[in-house]
């Protein structure tokens, strides 16, 4: 069975291998795999212009040896350089049954990067980072084999500063996270997979998959369809927003919860503004999730009314302000799940508060989701959850053109929207997820905040 979608750590990729190994492979059979599958996919693209492969000491630089051998047999013109030795015995007879002779550098059409991959350690040293450049700035197409040399597989960091830039990137067996992860992603072009035969790992990470939403059943009404409540502050401007993308997200009925004393401010018509003492309003037994955090403010005022929403002990999704002011005491002994939902600055100081701190970005988001015991969305040019209980799910990456104010909060809103549907803490993330990053490319570029929330009823008609 495949697992196209799963994202391994180099130890579960080495684990995988162990397990084809048991079940009858050789490290040089999987190793003959992989290189075939890559050796295909560069034919690919440099049909008949020459090719440099560039080969490491370890079992990638192996994969480039038999990647140079496939390329020949289909009569591509290959040059090998290998500014070190094989070191592994499946590297070496990699080499062999190349035959060839390596130069000292090529500057031929497309480069082949088989310098390093999972196996990397520490970064490369300057002699290596050097030809590293000079072979990706003296080719047109640059292709990186299974990760770009000098990339943390694990974590998406660069161990090096600057790395060449790829067109290209050919994972071998399975993604690995830094396929995903900024800004290791970023580096890599366009990403191929190479099926070498690695099945399902469990407890494996694994890409997010479009959801498939649902139309409201025939006998649907407001309520039954959900009640949000989205808590609104100091500044309404962001509750509004939040609210109005929630309307398209699925929810039945959407209410802004303003405090009594609050700024007058105005909503759309379908969005009903109650305003009053939040003990009072949050005592219906009706609502179905809150939403809270959008421009909340961090006054003790905000405080208060984050603590008293949060021991409703109704889901609840926590954004912005309310990351800010979470603390653990404030969950203790709640059996209803919060989504939290921050950005960089926010998952450091949310890091900070739930003393999740000296750990990767991929480590952080699974220890804070089961400090919160619940699902924490990591939002940013990549966007990672974590959930209690599970392995974490990347997003596929969404347009740049979020990198707008007042996106995130329509994000809060759409997943507080699922939330409220009755879709789990998960799911209703992942969902939230979708819907924005289809509304974006909806959207089309430049979009204000404003036009993204327009074109979630695209994006939900999408995924029916
Ligand atoms: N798993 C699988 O199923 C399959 C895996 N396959 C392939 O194997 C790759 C992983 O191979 P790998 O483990 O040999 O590691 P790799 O990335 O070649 O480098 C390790 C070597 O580099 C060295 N070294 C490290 N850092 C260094 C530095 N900065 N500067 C200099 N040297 C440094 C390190 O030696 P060290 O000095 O640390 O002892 C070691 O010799 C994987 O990415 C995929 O391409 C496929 O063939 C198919 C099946
Ligand atoms: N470069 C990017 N590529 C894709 N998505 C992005 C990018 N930058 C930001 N986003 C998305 O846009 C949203 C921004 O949220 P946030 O930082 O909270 O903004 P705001 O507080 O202004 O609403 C998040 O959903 C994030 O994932
Ligand atoms: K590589």
């Amino acid at each position: 069975m495949r697992a196209p979608e799963q994202i391994l750590t180099a130890e579960q990729m080495q684990a995988a291998e162990q397990r084809l190994i048991d079940g009858g492979e050789t490290v040089e059979s999987l190793m003959e795999t992989a290189g075939a599958g890559a050796a295909a996919y560069v034919y690919r693209a440099c049909g008949t212009r020459s090719v440099t492969v560039l080969c490491g000491p370890g079992n990638n630089g192996g994969d480039g040896y038999v990647i140079a051998r496939h390329l020949q047999a289909r009569g591509v013109e290959v040059q090998v350089v290998a500014p070190l030795d094989p070191a592994t015995d499946v590297a070496k007879a990699a080499r062999v049954a190349w035959g060839g002779t390596p130069v000292e550098t090529a500057s031929e059409a497309v480069f082949v990067d088989c310098l390093f991959g999972t196996g990397l350690g520490r970064p490369l040293d300057d002699d290596l980072l050097g030809l590293l450049h000079k072979l990706a700035e003296a080719h047109d197409y640059r292709i990186a084999v299974d990760l770009p040399s000098g990339v943390d597989s694990d974590s998406g960091e660069l161990l090096n500063d600057a790395l060449p830039q790829y067109d290209c990137t050919i994972a071998l067996g399975a993604w690995k996270f830094s396929h995903w992860l900024m800004p290791a992603m970023d580096l890599m072009g366009t990403r191929k997979l190479v099926d070498i035969g690695v099945g399902p790992v469990s407890s494996a990470a694994h890409l997010s998959r479009a959801p498939k939403l649902t139309a409201p059943p025939r006998d649907a009404h407001k309520y039954s369809r959900g009640l949000l409540c989205v808590i609104a502050g100091d500044m309404p401007g962001a509750s509004v927003l939040a609210a109005s993308a929630a309307r398209h997200g699925g929810a039945g009925y959407v209410k802004i919860l303003a405090a009594e004393e609050s700024q007058y401010f105005t909503a759309p018509h379908d969005v009903v503004i109650e305003r009053g003492s939040l003990y009072d309003l949050v005592s219906d037994r009706r609502i179905d999730a809150f939403l809270v955090g959008p421009g909340l403010g961090l006054s003790d005022q905000a405080r208060a009314r984050l603590d008293w929403v949060l021991a409703c002990d109704i889901p609840t999704v926590c954004d912005a302000d309310a990351l800010t002011l979470l603390e653990p005491s404030m969950i203790e002994g709640r059996d209803c799940p919060i989504i939290a939902t921050p950005h960089a600055g926010e998952l450091d100081r949310l890091a900070n508060a739930f003393e999740a701190t000296g750990m990767d970005r991929v480590e952080m988001i699974s220890e804070l989701a089961e400090d919160i015991e619940g699902v924490l969305v990591a939002k940013g040019p990549d966007t990672l959850i974590g959930s209690a209980g599970s392995a974490p799910v990347i997003m596929p990456p969404a347009p740049s053109w979020l990198s707008t104010a007042g996106t995130g909060d329509i994000l809060a809103g759409l997943i507080a929207s699922r939330l409220a549907t009755g879709a789990s803490s998960r799911k209703a993330a992942e969902q939230g997820c979708w819907l924005h990053g289809e509304a974006a490319r909806i959207a089309g570029p430049a979009f204000s905040a404003e036009q993204l929330v327009e074109a979630v009823p695209a994006a939900y008609s999408a995924f029916l």
